[in-house]
């Protein structure tokens, strides 16, 4: 029989894990201090709510200034429960719980590396966590029952999980999730007060670099000032990079351009090396997808006859990515396929009167 999980916490996190795992058989229940995120997450199928029974897993899904807390509190009222939080942090939380004199044997802190740009159980997905990173968060006296069980909470909803320490799994986020976080903010923020005239030549690179920059404020605010010794240590590296590139541009304003291009391109050549090693789904090696541009007449139903059509062919679509600037006629989709397909592709959909490009 699955376990009785409740959820503390039915925002995008709580409610997404919800409704995840009662389509993989388990019995919800789900809490909330605010009525109307209770209620919507259990109109969304995420699980029961008013519930009083016992759990055998408590997963706090809160913001992280209130999870240290709430686990003790749930460690505290159900003696028998295994409790897991997933925020976004995880020393400030076990350093909490570890001084609460609560039995901390039970509780073992969690994070999954999955979530989105939106807040609240609207956003949720029942997808959320397939095929992402599940960090457990295990300590000196956590026992093999509480990492088992969360184990399973995480793989039952499609996660892939990954054990490490509290500080180093708050060292690696700090570089793969709050640094891209503080980047996008960043770069975003200058774009306020850019005329009109420039803000309209935004193309994809920036849309993709600026996509998280619409996250949260409240919930990142708590994430950085969580995370702050590791998070200064990563910006200090930006802050050399940044001095760097900032100096042979300066070198090269002033007619000094001897050794300014070997730095800038050192900078960009070292940005390959980093992307290149960003995992696919599944922490699958990075995949070497190579990308079919269409161009897509802005009328009713190309995309349905476009994607027909690679259907047709039998090509299996790894990725799609549409670009469609404001009052422009035609799009371009972005296809990415394995290199073996790359051909075929272009065959058939120029064979289909398709304006196609590699
Ligand atoms: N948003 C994201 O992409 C990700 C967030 N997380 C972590 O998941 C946790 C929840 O984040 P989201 O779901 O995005 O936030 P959210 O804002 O969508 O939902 C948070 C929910 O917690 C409730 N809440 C507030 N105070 C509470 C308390 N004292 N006890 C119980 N519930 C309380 C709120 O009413 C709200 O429904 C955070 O700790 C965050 O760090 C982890 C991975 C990804
Ligand atoms: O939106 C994305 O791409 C994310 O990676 C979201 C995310 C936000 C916060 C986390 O703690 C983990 C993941």
């Amino acid at each position: 029989m699955r376990a009785h999980v409740r959820i503390i916490g039915t925002g995008l996190i709580g409610t997404s894990l919800g409704i995840a795992l009662t389509n993989a058989g388990y019995d919800v229940a789900l809490d909330d201090p605010s009525p109307t995120a209770r209620w919507l997450a259990r109109d969304l199928r995420a699980g029961r709510i008013d519930v009083d029974e016992a759990p055998d897993v408590v997963v706090v899904a809160a913001p992280p200034d209130v999870c240290g807390a709430a686990v003790v509190d749930a460690l505290t009222r159900w003696p028998e429960a295994v409790v897991t939080d997933v925020a976004s942090v995880k020393e400030v939380i076990l350093r909490e719980v570890l001084s609460s004199g609560a039995d901390a044997s039970r509780y073992v802190g969690s994070h999954p590396m999955a979530g989105r740009e939106r807040s609240g159980a609207a956003a949720a997905r029942a997808d959320l966590f397939d095929g992402r990173a599940w960090v457990i968060v295990p300590h000196d006296s956590t026992d093999a029952r509480s990492v088992q069980a969360v184990r399973s909470i995480a793989t039952d909803v499609g996660a892939a999980v990954r054990t490490m320490p509290a500080a180093e799994h708050d060292a690696a986020v700090a570089a793969v999730s709050h640094l891209p976080q503080l980047a996008a903010s960043i770069v975003a923020a200058g774009l306020r007060d850019l005329p009109e005239p420039a803000v309209g030549l935004a193309g994809q690179g920036l849309r993709d670099v600026t996509r998280i920059a619409a996250s949260d404020p409240r919930l990142w605010t708590q994430i950085l000032y969580g995370n702050a010794p590791a998070l200064v240590h990563v910006l200090r590296e930006v802050q050399e990079h940044v001095a760097e590139v900032v100096a042979a541009l300066e070198a090269v304003a002033a007619g000094r351009a001897e050794g300014a291009l070997g730095t800038l391109s050192r900078v960009l050549e070292a940005g390959n090396l980093g992307h290149a090693r960003i995992p696919g789904k599944h922490g699958a090696p990075p995949a070497a997808y190579e990308v079919v541009s269409v161009v897509i007449p802005d009328e009713p139903g190309s995309l349905a006859r476009l994607f027909a059509d690679v259907g047709e062919a039998g090509i299996n679509l790894e990725d799609l990515q549409l670009e469609h600037g404001i009052g422009q006629a035609v799009g371009v989709a972005y296809l990415s396929v394995v290199p073996g397909s790359v051909e075929p592709l272009l065959e058939t959909l120029a064979h289909r009167g398709w304006r196609v490009h590699q």
